[in-house]
């Protein structure tokens, strides 16, 4: 794990030292392609994505739900982020990079710019045309793919139909806070301080969604929104990574029936599906974070999977 330093490597964990023990995420650098005009192309954008990363995989899920697999090609890194950062190195799932032919990904950040400095993050938006970054920001990728490539055939579905914007967008920015982003808050915390101050948030947050969820099938509306999309990759990964890896154990999610629920709905959604890969994602967690788990042992647990998944999932 690293970042780039005017288009060198280094390899470098957070800095949390400078921020009283807290993990403080850096903003996204690329976020092209979200003004009216844009339209999609098929064939013209790569996606670089991981089975491990909760953001890369809701960018899986929306190209999935809206059929874009054979218009936005795709390449996954492998599951160990070490000291090169993310790699496409021969691995479990790995689909190597058929567009610049990089083993690391930083290498991606530099084809694109040579004095890059940053974070070398996944999901990227790649423009084959211009050979540049169009996106690096999950949360406007999705929004790209919900509706740019409407005109070329995408599946129809608006999952942030302009009359539920303000409620998705109110809900959106509590889970990112305290939940997308509040696990990590709490796994990589230095001090006990800081850990505490993410960790019971999370769980005030998860408490109001279940109430929230009483005699709701979805979030917001009565479909499912991007509000659901942003929420189910934290909640899948939770118990079996989460709960254990970033000590956020006062409950599970198999405790909250109704978000166990929603899970196991978009779990055993047929586009969602293959997007999930939970064995992968336990291997990089487990194994890829030394100051959290020297070992880098993966837990077997748990034995009871959340409805849709199976323990291979
Ligand atoms: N704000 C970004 C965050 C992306 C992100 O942090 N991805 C993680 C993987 S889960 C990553 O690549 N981390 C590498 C690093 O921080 O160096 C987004 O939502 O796209």
């Amino acid at each position: 794990m690293g970042l780039l330093i005017d288009g060198v490597w280094r390899d470098a964990w957070y800095d949390t030292k400078s921020s009283g023990g807290r993990f403080v995420r850096k903003e996204s650098q690329y976020r092209g392609g979200l003004d009216a005009g844009f339209r999609g192309e098929p064939g013209r954008y790569h996606l670089y994505a991981g089975f491990a990363c909760p953001w890369a995989h809701r960018v899986l899920i929306m190209r999935a739900l809206k059929g874009l697999e054979e218009m936005i090609s795709v390449s996954m890194v492998n599951a160990y982020m070490g000291e090169n950062g993310w790699t496409f190195l021969p691995g479990d799932d790995v689909v190597p990079d058929s567009i610049n032919g990089a083993d690391y990904l930083y290498q991606v950040y530099t084809a694109a710019d040579p004095t890059y400095t940053g974070r070398v993050t996944i999901p990227i938006l790649w423009d084959k045309v211009e050979k540049r970054i169009l996106n690096n920001e999950s949360s406007e990728i999705i929004r790209i793919l919900n509706s740019a490539f409407d005109d070329v055939g995408a599946l129809p579905g608006d999952y942030y139909p302009a009359e539920f914007r303000p409620e998705i967008d109110r809900i959106n920015a509590r889970v990112y806070e305290t939940l997308n982003n509040g696990v990590y808050r709490s796994g990589f915390a230095t001090t006990q301080e800081a850990y505490e101050e993410a960790v019971y948030p999370l769980f005030d947050t998860l408490d109001w969604l279940e109430e929230h969820l009483t005699g709701r099938e979805w979030l917001v509306g009565d479909r499912l929104t991007e509000a659901d999309i942003r929420l189910f990759p934290t909640l899948v990964r939770f118990d079996a990574i989460y709960h254990g890896h970033f000590k956020c154990n006062l409950r599970r999610i198999a405790d909250y029936p109704n978000l166990s629920r929603l899970v196991g709905k978009l779990a055993s959604h047929e586009r969602v599906a293959p997007t999930i890969n939970l064995r992968h994602a336990k291997a990089h967690y487990y194994g890829s974070h030394p100051s959290v788990n020297p070992t880098g042992i993966v837990p077997v647990g748990p034995a009871q999977p959340l409805p849709g998944l199976t323990l291979q999932s």
